[in-house]
């Protein structure tokens, strides 16, 4: 796992949207997973200014969904669904035939799971992995205590990450219980995984998941077990690392050429 401390979001973004934006030179039509919340918005402004600036083409990207609310009604503006496309597949200039994501709305939920880990792995597996953290260190929604090996299924979220997201609904009693997420083992099968975590409410998750034990308890703790994990935080976040020191200085010393 490679820990990299940069000043503030906005740095953190840059740097990985640079790394999408390398990516997609290499390999045009790579499938790129991103995330919902307020931290990886810096990243897809970051993206979109390349593409604007034509220093990196995104027309053939693909982009995929991380999670999604079960039993929002379809179109929802906070179906993650509605989220992503309209904060990044609208400003990359894509259309939703580029877009793949869980249906929340389906009756068969579990149908629903299977059926989108299934399209993953034949839409080749996600290249790059975007991640946001949670207060309690969850990945995608897999909440504390989601198996290590698990796939896309239904999760119920704690009553802490529903008062987390309850910003973006009319109240606590507007989040929903139920969820999608891709598993901890789907994800560990994206080439790239690429963690963004900012500011000092994340600072203790940060902390178990990158120096703690590899343990269910803190999900985000899986990325210890992927062979190409990037965690990108900024001071605050990094706040409670014992290693930081040993971090900024095996990043100050990186080679340009390896990239993230
Ligand atoms: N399912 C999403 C996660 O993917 C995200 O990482 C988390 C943190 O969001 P924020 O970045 O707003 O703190 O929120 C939700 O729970």
């Amino acid at each position: 796992m490679e820990v990299v401390i940069v000043p503030d979001s906005a740095a953190g973004g840059e740097l990985i949207a640079e790394a999408m934006a390398e990516l997609l030179r290499s390999k045009p039509d790579a499938l790129l997973g991103v995330a919902t919340g307020s931290t990886p918005l810096p990243v897809y402004e970051a993206l979109s200014a390349k593409v604007r600036a034509s220093e990196v083409d995104a027309s053939r990207a693909r982009i995929c969904q991380l999670d999604e609310y079960v039993s929002l009604p379809y179109g929802h503006p906070e179906s993650y669904r509605s989220v992503v496309l309209r904060e990044v597949v609208e400003p990359l200039g894509l259309t939703d035939a580029s877009f793949m994501g869980p249906d929340g709305t389906a009756d068969d939920v579990g149908a629903a799971c299977l059926a989108y880990d299934r399209a993953l792995a034949e839409a080749g597996g996600v290249d790059l992995q975007l991640l946001g953290i949670g207060t309690d260190g969850h990945i995608g929604f897999n909440e504390p205590c989601s198996s290590l090996a698990s796939r896309t299924r239904i999760k119920t979220l704690t009553q802490q990450t529903r008062q987390d997201n309850a910003r973006f609904f009319d109240g606590l009693d507007e989040v929903p219980h139920h969820v999608i997420t891709q598993g901890i083992g789907t994800i560990l099968e994206a080439r790239h995984l690429v963690l963004l975590a900012t500011g000092e409410v994340k600072a203790d998750a940060v902390a178990l998941a990158v120096e703690g034990p590899l343990s269910a308890l803190v999900p985000a703790s899986a990325l210890q077990l992927h062979p190409h994990a990037t965690v990108v935080v900024d001071e605050a976040a990094a706040a409670g690392l014992k290693l930081a020191d040993y971090f900024r200085a095996t990043y100050a010393a990186k080679p340009n050429w390896q990239g993230l």
